[in-house]
């Protein structure tokens, strides 16, 4: 019998969109979707979905898919002048067939390289030339990894600066039962309070009620655990000072058309991002932001487990 191999296929989804399924020889598999260059599913080996996305999504332009991972580019939020989350994640990206090369050996695991450059129509928002490079790459044990190489190739001489978000959904089982270790002490920017700027507490991250929160200058890693479900997620980020907490709980929920009433308690957004000092590229430059994404089993019973062998192991 031939080797089993990692396998990489392009698909149709939802509305006839194109999307890539990336699937492991251990079961675990991801589909990155060509609008948004936007992952709408990650799953681990025994087929449990891990990403949340709303019952009520719409796949169709220009609205950005609810859920998964979309990319926020080249402005975070509405910090800035363009549309909320600026205008990646309603784009439609293409394969790209000849990535230069990475530092990374990505060979025995499934990846794809996508990729987005500017429109003449784009151009009048936001008037720069760049290329967006999106390697999404599914290790053998499962694991997401998420590496965006953004380059000015403008010919004016002219620089340009962006902020960034991957926002990503993670699903959880009940978010009352949900806890964030690894943002304990910092500081952070309230979006709820005009972005003001406060101090968290020394205890782990719980949830009581609406969040939206830009902590600044993070560890590198950062765990939520998930009390009912014994499942850990393990946020590791590089290129990304920042980390974006959001849960729009009962009221925004409800508010959302393409968000069920219900569905807040089964999702928690923690966002790699860098927002902010915005990154700033000279023509030729080329930045880079890699996250990566583990999930793994938790047997975690309130005051057994050491928050720091989480975060350090
Ligand atoms: O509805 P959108 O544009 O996808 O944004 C969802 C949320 O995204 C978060 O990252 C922001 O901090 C929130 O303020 C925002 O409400």
């Amino acid at each position: 019998m031939a080797e089993e191999k990692p396998a990489v296929e392009v698909v149709k989804g939802v509305n006839g969109l194109d999307k890539v399924v990336l699937r492991e020889v251990r079961g675990s598999s991801a589909e990155v979707y060509l609008y948004g260059g936007h992952v709408t599913s990650w799953k681990n080996d025994h087929g449990e979905e891990l990403l949340f996305v709303s019952s009520k999504a719409i796949f169709k332009p220009p609205k950005a898919i609810r859920g998964g991972i979309p990319i926020c580019f080249p402005q975070f939020g509405s910090h800035g002048t363009l549309e909320q989350h600026g205008f990646a994640r309603n784009k439609l990206w293409s394969i790209d067939t000849d990535p230069p090369p990475f530092p990374v050996n990505s060979s025995g695991k499934a990846f794809v390289d996508l990729i987005l450059k500017p429109s003449e129509e784009d151009a009048k928002l936001w008037p720069h030339s760049y290329e967006f490079r999106l390697r999404v790459t599914l290790g053998p044990g499962g694991d997401l990894m998420l590496t965006s190489r953004i380059r000015n190739t403008n010919n004016d001489g002219k620089a340009f600066s962006f902020t960034f978000a991957y926002h990503t959904y993670f699903s959880v089982s009940d978010i009352s039962e949900v806890r964030v270790e690894g943002l304990e002490t910092l500081d952070y920017l309230d979006n709820l309070q005009e972005k003001e700027r406060f101090t968290e507490q020394g205890d782990a991250i719980t949830f009581e009620s609406e969040v939206d929160k830009i902590y600044l200058s993070t560890p590198s890693k950062i765990a939520i655990i998930d009390h009912e479900k014994k499942r850990t997620f393990v946020l590791r980020k590089d290129g990304l000072p920042d980390a974006v907490v959001w849960n729009p709980w009962d009221k925004k929920a409800k508010a959302m058309a393409d968000f069920g009433d219900d569905e807040y308690k089964h999702m928690l957004c923690i966002e790699a991002a860098a927002v902010e000092k915005p990154i700033t590229l000279k023509p030729g430059e080329e930045w880079k932001g890699r996250l990566e994404l583990s999930a793994v089993p938790s047997s975690y019973c309130s005051g057994q487990l050491d928050p720091q062998k989480v975060l350090q192991g």
